[in-house]
């Protein structure tokens, strides 16, 4: 086995970068400065030389608000990349596992959304993501897509980091309540992808019916507000935050944005767990961990 991992300076990239070492398994680290995804000359060259066995797409544009006014950019990494490595897969009969979003769902949804229910995005970055995915289907037949969701971790920049750093700057706080989704360790993704890269490994990846699309998320949903109170109250706890800022809870028109979010996003982990084994990511207890040691 060996595992091909573009993105890798990301938030995720890192991650993966660390169980992989971790798990002694041999791989390539591609950052952008590496190799663009869309590049496709180089990493031809580089899933030869270096008999690649499967791809780990962590490479993406991630700017939610900033995508609205850089559409085209938003498309090309998020889609033509992702058709580009597609090709590839197909090219070379390897698996491709791409990471998508529960940003392709409108949020407007009272029950856990299960891999087969409608994506109607209601901002460009999850349009360019939902058209990434078919852009992935269309090329390719050996792929995973791997939805999360509200990613937070040691690396990188996420809701957890901020929050810790307006609360430091801060003594008050206002952050939306009427946005749910379920908060996801970015460890626990890089650990569920590499065990799906060594299921279809280790079962020669002729085992079709364990292609296709996957969510992937935390154990419990919550609101933005629900997060950010949760995160003071661990940070005050291991002695992070010397004092926590009052969180008020708002509404998303109190917080104009550029990009309009979905509302209710909360996506159900049962196929994962039924296809692959996997739990849901338990994200307080990985928000304590990161609080204790990484940050
Ligand atoms: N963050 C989140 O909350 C969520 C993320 N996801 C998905 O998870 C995946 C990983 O996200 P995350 O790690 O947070 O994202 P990051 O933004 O932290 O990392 C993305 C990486 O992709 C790199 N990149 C951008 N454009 C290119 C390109 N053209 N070629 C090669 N590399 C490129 C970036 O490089 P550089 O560092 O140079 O900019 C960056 O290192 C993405 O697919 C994202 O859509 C899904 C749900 C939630
Ligand atoms: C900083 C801040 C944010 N907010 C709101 C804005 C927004 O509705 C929500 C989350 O803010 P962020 O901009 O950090 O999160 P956002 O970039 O929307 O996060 C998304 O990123 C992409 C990549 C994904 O794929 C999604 O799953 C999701 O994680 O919190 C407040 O209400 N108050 C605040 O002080």
């Amino acid at each position: 086995m060996h595992l091909l991992v573009t993105g890798a300076n990301g938030q995720l990239g890192q991650c993966l970068a660390d169980q992989l070492v971790a798990q002694v398994i041999p791989h390539t680290l591609l950052s952008r400065q590496d190799a663009d995804i869309n590049d496709t000359v180089v990493l031809e060259r580089i899933i030869a030389d270096k008999a690649v066995t499967a791809i780990i797409n962590a490479a993406a544009y991630t700017a939610v608000d900033k995508a609205e006014s850089e559409p085209e950019l938003a498309q090309r990494v998020n889609v033509d990349g992702p058709a580009a490595l597609a090709k590839l897969s197909a090219r070379f009969d390897i698996p491709l596992l791409h990471v998508s979003t529960d940003y392709v769902f409108d949020g407007n949804q009272q029950r856990p959304y299960v891999e087969t229910d409608a994506a109607v995005p209601v901002g460009v970055y999850g349009q360019t993501k939902l058209d990434g995915e078919l852009a992935i289907q269309r090329h390719a037949t050996k792929y995973i897509i791997l939805r999360t969701a509200w990613v937070f971790g040691e690396y990188g920049n996420n809701f957890l980091k901020t929050m810790l750093r307006l609360g430091k700057e801060r003594d008050t706080l206002g952050v939306v309540a009427d946005q749910i989704g379920c908060p996801t360790y970015a460890g626990d993704i890089a650990k569920a992808l590499i065990t799906i890269a060594r299921q279809l490994h280790d079962g020669d990846g002729e085992d079709n019916a364990k292609y296709g699309v996957y969510h992937y998320v935390g154990d419990e949903a919550v609101s933005w507000h629900g997060f950010a109170v949760a995160i003071f109250a661990e940070a005050n706890r291991m002695g992070v935050l010397a004092k926590v800022p009052i969180v008020n809870a708002i509404t998303t028109e109190a917080y104009p944005a550029p990009a309009k979010r979905p509302g209710v996003s909360v996506l159900s982990t049962a196929k994962i767990t039924e296809d692959y084994g996997l739990g849901a990511s338990k994200w307080r207890v990985a928000l304590l961990c990161i609080l204790v040691s990484c940050l």
